[in-house]
């Protein structure tokens, strides 16, 4: 890992028993046969981790017990990846979440440790048992529907498992209603969540969330790994910009003024060129309402502006910021 480069995370999304502890052995065995160190972090309701028993004992893990990310304990999130990155420098973060969360509470979350901590949320992975969601797709409502279908909607990576439990017929019919949900994510169906074929990890989702520093030369030797894949998914979810200089508060206002509705939520740290000298703020974006308070982070904090929306024009808000930093 580059030391500038934001360490990527992945989340794991996904309803109770659809398999998620399963993906996530899985997938540390991919990062392990790839040289690369992974770190877990993993989220359960009650006071005891037993799913961490399943997994590597050799991997950094960070246990957050009695709570849920999306809510109670959402503030420790950011400490968690901190702690983490500090102690073992991972290479790649994967997140478990509870199966009862919901997934735009912890993205959210995700984004918020993301202005102390230089990460980027690269892809939103959500298992579905199949026999379970064409079950409960019949009855058709009641919250643990509605939550199944909020974990796929988000998703950038759909793993369709238990396909052992579906006969030809009924397995069509998961995929199908997958895609009704969700029309961007690409659907991977398996047995014990077996994948095959990783790559997706690496560039695929990167491109369907992408997650990228304002910094013209990182942004180009980014795209120049990416080449060839650029617009092929335009669900874009969170855009992340660490800023490598104070902006103009001014300029900064008219930028927020002008974001379109589909980016809905926007939040970071800046250092305001045109307050008093060292002035860092913190501001809050909602519901095209903006906020300022003023700060004093402790340690080394980054300026960082994160955007979050869906189906917006990743290239315009990159042209606005790189205009807000003087670079073009
Ligand atoms: N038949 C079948 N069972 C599976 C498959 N994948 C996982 N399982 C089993 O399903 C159960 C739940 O799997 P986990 O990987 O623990 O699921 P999880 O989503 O982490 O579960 P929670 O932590 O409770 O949310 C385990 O007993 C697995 O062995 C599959 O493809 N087919």
């Amino acid at each position: 890992m580059k030391n500038n480069e934001p360490t990527p995370v992945h989340l794991l999304s996904g309803f109770l028993g659809s398999g998620k502890t399963t993906l996530l052995a899985n997938m540390l065995s991919h990062f392990k046969s790839e040289g690369l160190k992974p770190a877990v972090i993993m989220n359960e309701l009650g006071e005891v981790n037993l799913d961490g028993e399943l997994v590597d004992r050799e991997v950094p893990m960070a246990e957050m017990l009695s709570g849920c990310i999306c809510c109670s304990i959402r503030g420790d999130l950011g400490v968690e990846i901190g702690a983490l990155i500090e102690k073992h420098r991972p290479d790649v973060i994967v997140i478990e979440s509870t199966g009862a969360a919901n997934p735009l509470e912890t993205i959210d979350g995700i984004t918020d440790a993301s202005m102390y901590q230089t990460i980027a949320l690269r892809s939103v992975i959500t298992v579905a048992d199949g026999h379970e969601l064409l079950e409960r797709s019949k009855s058709g409502k009641g919250r643990t529907f509605k939550l199944m279908k909020e974990q796929i909607r988000c998703a950038t990576m759909l793993v369709l498992n238990k396909s052992d439990k579906l006969d030809p017929e009924s397995l069509v019919e998961a995929q199908q209603l997958l895609r009704e949900m969700n029309g961007h994510a690409p659907i991977l169906t398996t047995e014990r969540c077996g994948v095959q074929d990783w790559s997706w990890l690496e560039n695929g989702s990167a491109e369907a969330l992408p997650v990228r520093t304002a910094d013209k030369e990182h942004s180009a030797q980014h795209d120049h790994g990416h080449a060839g894949s650029h617009h092929s998914h335009e669900h874009v979810m969170v855009a992340t910009y660490y800023m490598d200089k104070p902006v103009s508060s001014e300029a900064f206002e008219q930028l927020l003024r002008g974001l379109p509705d589909n980016i809905y939520r926007a939040k970071g740290i800046l250092t305001f060129s045109d307050t008093s000298s060292g002035s860092r703020f913190l501001f809050q974006y909602a519901y095209r309402e903006s906020d300022y308070i003023r700060i004093e982070p402790q340690g080394k904090v980054n300026d960082v502006a994160v955007f979050i929306g869906e189906h917006f024009s990743r290239e315009r808000l990159d042209g606005e910021i790189a205009r807000l930093l003087g670079k073009s």
